[in-house]
């Protein structure tokens, strides 16, 4: 397990005062993080992210002037605040009979739709739509298959600004359009898939129409990284132990991407040790399974599919962005990541749903995933592990209502109702 992660400080004038750069992940330059809009490496286009002086402590959140939420990390993260809706804090639930089924010593589900906008897409948001502020920038656009545009909608809007989203025509789910459209956001709906939605946004970024905040912006996945140090503290407080592994859908790989960054800057401080650290353990749609393939294949990139169908429309995603990030924090955590059917993600959504957890398809599959790992006993069953669940039941009314119960039509009678509940038709 390789944990490095640089600390030393480049020279000026790369270093901003307050001891936050930003580093290439694939050659190592290091750029000032707010004199100018930049998404990649300049030198070699590869991914960016931020880098702090003083890795972040467990003490340094136990005294942040904010109790909860995404900034209480403010010791992780480039700003003492943000744009808040507010955002984190969000249930890491028991499922006694889901553990129990598919065995394993514990299972938590940290529920990320229970964020504002019903996605973890607003810890992303928080801290991206703050750092658009500090580089003055006035339109934000992402690419999104439904979570990423409600978020960058409501965010936007609360911060006056300006925001435009593209999505693939007819492929997002109801909850998350009608929540752009009412935060705000122009909507252009492209004749094309997420990937191709995400090719023109960058296109508009680079021309300098528009601040992409799509997970491909360093910062927004200093949000999402928070989900690490809630769920470290949530199990942590709960059994004296942390988990051994997290389980979690993979659609941009921005959370994977997250979760190693947060694992590395606490490893890095002395707050974590390395036999600590969970594996990351990834789950993509067998219509949509670039990192399962080069996962398997143990590839170096990840090879784009142009053809992808799912119903668990978030992670209908072909060409990873993070994943030059992310398949590292796989690989050196000792995790693995499958592909799940259709009808798998479907099962672990009702088997969730019975447990009072609604949750969207995409993220039913971090449930199918562990239960089908635990089938091939990939996972052990004195293993303890939290699924992620990325976003709410009701982003996705049309997927809830497919996969649950069918109204029945009774007369206007309480005797007809009675009888009709007796099984008399
Ligand atoms: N599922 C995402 C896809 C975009 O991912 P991002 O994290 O790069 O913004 C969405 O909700 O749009």
């Amino acid at each position: 397990m390789s944990m490095e992660l640089s600390t030393a400080a480049p020279d000026a004038p790369a270093v901003a005062d307050d001891g936050v750069w930003l580093a290439c992940v694939a050659c190592g330059e290091t750029f000032a993080p707010f004199e100018t809009v930049r998404y990649t490496c300049d030198d070699c286009d590869g991914l960016l992210e931020a880098r702090y002086a003083e890795p972040p402590t467990w003490a340094e959140f136990e005294a942040s002037e904010v109790d909860r939420g995404v900034w209480r990390y403010a010791a992780a993260l480039p700003f003492e605040m943000g744009v808040s809706l507010p955002e984190g804090d969000t249930p890491l639930h028991e499922v006694p009979r889901l553990e129990s089924e598919i065995g394993v010593s514990r299972l938590r589900i940290k529920h990320e739709g229970m964020n504002p906008t019903g996605s973890f897409k607003d810890r992303g948001m928080t801290v991206g739509v703050r750092v658009a502020k500090e580089l003055g920038v006035d339109r934000l656009a992402c690419a999104s298959t439904g979570n990423t545009s409600a978020a960058l909608a409501a965010y936007g809007g609360r911060g006056g600004m300006e925001t435009l989203v593209l999505l693939p025509a007819g492929k997002v789910a109801a909850g998350k359009v009608a929540q752009a459209a009412l935060h705000g956001a122009r909507i252009l709906e492209v004749d094309g898939n997420f990937d191709a939605c995400l090719d023109i946004v960058q296109d508009l970024a680079e021309r300098g129409e528009a601040y992409l905040l799509n997970s491909l912006n360093p910062f927004r996945l200093e949000g999402q990284k928070t989900i690490g140090f809630e769920i470290l503290e949530q199990f942590r407080d709960e059994e004296g132990r942390f988990p051994d592994r997290i389980v979690l859908p993979v659609g941009n790989a921005g959370n994977t991407a997250a979760l190693y960054k947060c694992f590395r800057e606490l490893v890095q401080s002395g707050a974590l040790d390395e036999a600590d650290v969970p594996k990351l353990t990834g789950v993509q749609a067998e219509g949509a399974a670039p990192m399962v393939e080069a996962i398997e294949n143990d590839a170096d990139e990840v090879r784009r599919w142009d053809e992808v169908e799912t119903r668990a429309t978030a992670i209908r995603i072909g060409n990873p962005v993070n994943a030059p990030k992310a398949l590292p924090g796989i690989r050196n955590t000792g995790g693995t990541a499958v592909a799940v059917s259709d009808e798998e993600i479907t099962g672990a959504q009702r088997a969730l749903a019975a447990e009072g957890v609604g949750v969207e398809p995409a993220s039913a599959a971090s449930v199918a995933g562990l239960r089908k790992l635990r089938d091939e006993g990939v996972v052990d069953d004195d293993e303890a592990v939290v699924c992620l669940t990325t976003g709410h039941l009701l982003k996705d009314p049309d997927a809830a209502a497919a996969a649950g119960n069918d109204p029945e039509s009774v007369p206007n009678d309480t005797d007809a109702v009675l009888a009709h509940l007796a099984g008399e038709r």
